[in-house]
This record gives structure tokens, sequence and C-alpha cells, in this order.
């Protein structure tokens, strides 16, 4: 199954003129989910500007799942921010799918991230007075969508919280907060997810659950995933990494493993986390 096939397109009078949604049910997805062009995001002003971004071009595969390095300050999510539509960017083109992000109001690009995008954050960011189950449907019950029960039965038994849907964040373990965190993100059936540190706050174990579910999810579900990572190990379990340095794309490493992604990032100046030492 695609992802596309059951996708239905519900927004109608929200959508801008630059917004080419034509794919019919049959439709392939295009082979780049999210593209950024030589893109220039410059924070403050005069003596005080920060050149975050500057001239970074990354290409993000559909279907696929990305991590993205690089050391402290670098732009990593400065870049995850522009991609994801959160932030503008000063220079350079960043597209959705087919959407060019700069034709878009704030209003559009809130519209656009609410039917396209989905995130998963470090601190898990649930609503602490939902359930889980509220809390996996909430983009959807922001959407006015009306959920996709056979899909968040599928996301919910695959990710194994059957038994935890009525329980409250506060009731639930770091690792099964974030498992409901990513259902989700997976919930809309977004085009692109971005994960930002996603097991950051996990001890090992449930890192390597969250992280094999993000895999298969891209393998088997077609679910294009952005991870931003300071862990080595995290990252190996990408189908590519992208290295950023002084706010550009330095180098792309396909079918990476833990040794060849530290001597790359020890080649760009920092110390990136083995994961052993969690
Ligand atoms: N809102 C902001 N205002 C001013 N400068 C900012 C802002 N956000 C980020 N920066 C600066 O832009 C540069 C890139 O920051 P960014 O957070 O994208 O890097 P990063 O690679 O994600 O870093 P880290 O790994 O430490 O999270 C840094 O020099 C940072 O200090």
């Amino acid at each position: 199954m695609t992802l596309t096939e059951t996708h239905t397109e519900t927004h109608t009078e929200t959508h801008t003129e630059t917004h080419t949604e034509t794919h019919t049910e049959t439709s392939p997805r295009t082979a780049v989910a999210a593209l950024a062009r030589d893109v220039v995001k410059i924070y403050g002003r005069g003596d005080t500007a920060v050149r975050a971004l500057d001239g970074a071009t990354l290409s993000i595969p559909a279907g696929r799942f990305t991590a993205v390095m690089g050391p402290s300050g670098s732009g990593k999510s400065t870049l995850m921010h522009a991609l994801a539509g959160l932030d503008t960017v000063n220079e350079g083109q960043v597209l959705i799918g087919d959407t060019d992000l700069a034709g878009l109001s704030e209003r559009q690009r809130t519209l656009l991230r609410r039917e396209h995008v989905g995130f998963v954050f470090q601190s898990f960011n649930l609503v602490p007075t939902l359930t889980a189950a509220e809390n996996i449907e909430l983009p959807l019950t922001l959407a006015g969508r009306r959920a996709d029960r056979a899909w968040i039965d599928e996301l919910v038994e695959m990710l194994g919280l059957a038994d935890r849907l009525l329980h409250r964040p506060a009731e639930l373990s770091g690792g099964q907060q974030q498992r409901v965190a990513v259902a989700r993100a997976l919930a809309a059936r977004p085009r692109i997810v971005f994960a930002d540190e996603p097991t950051g706050n996990l001890d090992s174990r449930a890192g390597e659950a969250l992280l094999g579910f993000l895999r298969h999810a891209a393998h088997e579900l077609g679910q294009t995933i952005v991870m931003v990572t300071h862990d080595a190990t995290a990252a190996a379990y990408a189908d590519q990494v992208v290295f950023l340095a002084d706010g550009r794309v330095v180098g792309e490493l396909p079918a990476p493993t833990v040794p060849e992604i530290l001597s790359r990032m020890a080649g760009l100046g920092s110390a990136a986390r083995s994961g052993k030492e969690k």
C-alpha cells in the first residue's frame, strides 16, 4: 500500500493557486518529497546578524528515511524549520511536494503543514489533558478531517499502543509517549514527517524500538521521514545521512554505518555521540 492511494485531498477553498495537487488516486507520489535550493536564512540584522543557512541545497527523497547531522550551530534545526514550512527564508527556494512555499501566506503555510507535514519532537509535545487516543487524532480534529479508523488502528497496533489508548501522557512511559507522538505524526498520512532528536529523551531500548518503527514506516508504508540527530547510532537507522556545516549541505552518506558516520562527523570538527554512552 502506498499512502497516496488512500490519501484524499479534502481541502478546497483554502488552497492556493500555486498548489498544484493534480494527482489522482492512482498517480504515483513524486520522487522528491521536499526540496531546499540555495537557501539562505539570516537571523537578526546588522552587526548581530547570523547567517544560519548559507546556500543550503537538499532534496528529500519520497518514501525514504533521511537523517540530518552536523555540528552544533550548523543549521540543522533552521533547515528543518524551513523545509517544514515553519519559517520563511531570505533567499532560495523551498518546496513541499510541488508547492513552492515562497508563494504562500502564513495562513496558507499553516494549512499546508496541517495537511502534509507531521512532527515528532524530542520532548514528545503531547497534550497532557487528552488521552493517548485523543492525542493521536488531534491533527485530524484540528484539520476538521474524519479519522481513517483502519489506518489509526493499524498504527496503534504496529506501535504497540492498543492497551494504552485511554491513558493520559503522565500515565505513560517515555517510550510510550513518544510512540503516541509518532502515531499522531502519521495519523493524517502526511507527505513528510520531521523528527527532531526523537530519541533524545528515551533510553536506548525505547530509542531503538522507535527508530526501528521509523525505518519500517519508510520502507513498508512509504512514509517520508527526515530526522535531525546528534546520535550516530540513531542516524545509522536511516537510508541516508545528510551532513551540514556552516549552513550548507557538505555531504551525503547512503546506507550509513556508525563508524562511517562518526568518521564523517569528525571531519566536520564535531564529536557526534555514538549512542553507546546512553
Ligand atoms: N531565532 C534565532 N535567532 C538568532 N539566531 C538563531 C536563531 N535560531 C538559530 N540561530 C543561530 O543560527 C545558527 C544555526 O542554528 P540551528 O539551531 O539551526 O543549528 P543546529 O545545527 O540545529 O544546532 P544544534 O545542534 O545546537 O541544535 C546558530 O548560530 C544559531 O545560534
